[in-house]
């Protein structure tokens, strides 16, 4: 080996560290997601043990949005990953994760019941529930869903966070090496995080005594080993920069807070926006009601329901990192973008008109596949995109101003189709009654705006040259 090539060699050029420091960055990824969902199949144990009734759960459920989207905190969260790092904000945001959680565990264990805590939670932000309260409170929510949203609050800035952090990280270590596969592992693992907790939060709960407080207490412990993955992670990357020194071009022209105009000023960072906040839209808001509507058009058991919709992310699991080292092999990015929106359009219109029509399960398994493929395709070409639209400097504040626009529409969303379903049908009580078919029209209306986003991406791609049909890896 000569000399210059001695002094290019980084810890990112040898496979097993840099594949070992994802292993740590997705691992907190992991318990994030785990956490995410913890209380989503718990909500009939919620409503028996701590009076939680559908109103309470949905708000405690928004209440991971709300800081993100009305306070900013995910601008503040970009401009502190690109000011301060991937460490510090690794540690950071693990340590927000952390400290949510375990509030969210306090407000549903029986420490709390009968707590001064309690008491003043009872005559904390008692609001009237009408349309102008879009505040995570109101007058008769129980105490203990309060609490946990407060928990949930912070949680959903520290997940967020770590979200923008572990892509901002990806790229420091994988860029121009198998950067989308990565990134669609990392993925992986974190759509196995909501697998597992579909079907293991109701397995812990159930152990005797029945608890609705143990699964959380186990995914706030692991959280914990997220926070300690993070610390570990941020010992690698110090190793990393201290070995970049004064190669790295970044610390010649460092981040500022004006920046963010440019970004803000690009066509082409638009089109990814919006086009991310419009298909996310019509997937984490529709996971929320998906097994609802098998119900409603099945006949089908929560739980049978539960079996058909477990594809899904599994399915996904699966997928992702081999569509991720398609990208960086072959490109088609905006390809990749274009066919994910069809397939959930696809889908939402199978669910729509073709599963109420025909009742059939291998219509509902078909349609769950598909959409599956497409939060494969979407994801795996989405997130590795990023970096070749926006300068790296300000890559962390990109990443983040995406959640944020993606985080109103996910906050927005639950609430739009939740009144969707009740002005179509009027008159109907029976929550195993509704008909989906105007909500799912909606899901697909936006498959429709994201695929028309997609053309005009491909299009801004072909005129600018951004490389998005590109592969990452160049022979
Ligand atoms: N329940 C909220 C999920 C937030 C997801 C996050 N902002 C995101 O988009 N992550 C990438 C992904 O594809 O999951």
């Amino acid at each position: 080996m000569t000399n210059t090539n001695k002094i290019q060699q980084t810890l990112r050029d040898s496979k097993a560290a840099r594949w070992g420091a994802l292993v740590l960055l997705a691992s907190a990824m992991f318990f994030g997601y785990i956490f995410m969902d913890i209380l989503s199949p718990l909500q009939e144990l919620l409503q028996i043990q701590r009076e939680w009734d559908p109103a309470a759960y949905g708000r405690y459920a928004g209440s991971e949005t709300f800081l993100n989207v009305f306070v900013f905190f995910l601008i503040f969260a970009g401009i502190i990953l690109d000011k301060m790092g991937v460490r510090f904000t690794a540690i950071l945001s693990g340590s927000v994760m952390f400290l949510g959680a375990a509030v969210n565990y306090y407000a549903v264990s029986d420490a709390f019941v009968g707590s001064s805590a309690e008491t003043f939670m009872n005559n904390f932000m008692n609001l009237p529930l009408s349309w102008w309260n879009i505040t995570p409170f109101f007058d008769g929510m129980p105490a203990s869903a309060k609490m946990s949203a407060i928990g949930f609050m912070f949680f959903g800035c520290g997940v967020e966070m770590a979200g923008i952090t572990v892509s901002r990280g990806i790229v420091k270590w994988f860029k121009g090496k198998e950067m989308a596969l990565a990134m669609g592992v990392e993925m992986a693992i974190a759509r196995i995080g909501v697998a597992v907790v579909v079907l293991g939060s109701p397995v812990l709960a159930s152990i005797d005594p029945v608890s609705v407080s143990r699964p959380v207490a186990v995914a706030v412990l692991l959280l914990l080993i997220g926070l300690i993955s993070f610390i570990c992670y941020a010992f690698m990357d110090k190793k990393l920069e201290k070995q970049l020194g004064e190669n790295d071009e970044e610390k010649d022209d460092p981040f500022k807070v004006s920046d963010l105009g440019k970004i803000f000023s690009s066509k082409v960072f638009w089109l990814v926006a919006l086009l991310c906040v419009l298909y996310y839209s019509a997937i984490f808001p529709f996971q929320k009601y998906a097994i609802n509507m098998l119900q409603c058009n099945l006949s089908f058991s929560a739980e049978q329901a539960g079996w058909i919709f477990f594809v899904f992310p599994l399915g996904a699991a699966a997928i992702t990192p081999f569509l991720g080292n398609f990208l960086d092999k072959k490109g088609k990015g905006a390809t990749m973008l274009i066919l994910g929106a069809v397939l959930m359009i696809v889908c939402h219109l199978s669910f729509a008109l073709l599963l109420p029509a025909t009742q059939s399960v291998l219509v509902a398994y078909l349609g769950i596949v598909l959409l599956g493929i497409s939060f494969s395709l979407v994801p795996a070409a989405l997130w590795p995109s990023v970096p070749k639209l926006v300068d790296s400097r300000l890559l962390g504040s990109a990443y983040a101003v995406i959640f944020w626009i993606q985080n109103i529409g996910l906050y927005a969303f639950p609430m739009i189709i939740g009144s969707v379903i009740q002005s179509s049908n009027p008159g109907v009580t029976n929550p195993l009654e509704y008909n989906y078919t105007v909500p799912m029209l909606v899901f697909a209306s936006l498959g429709v705006f994201a695929l028309i986003l997609g053309f005009m991406l491909k299009a801004e791609d072909k005129k600018k040259g951004y490389g998005l049909e590109l592969p990452n890896i160049k022979e």
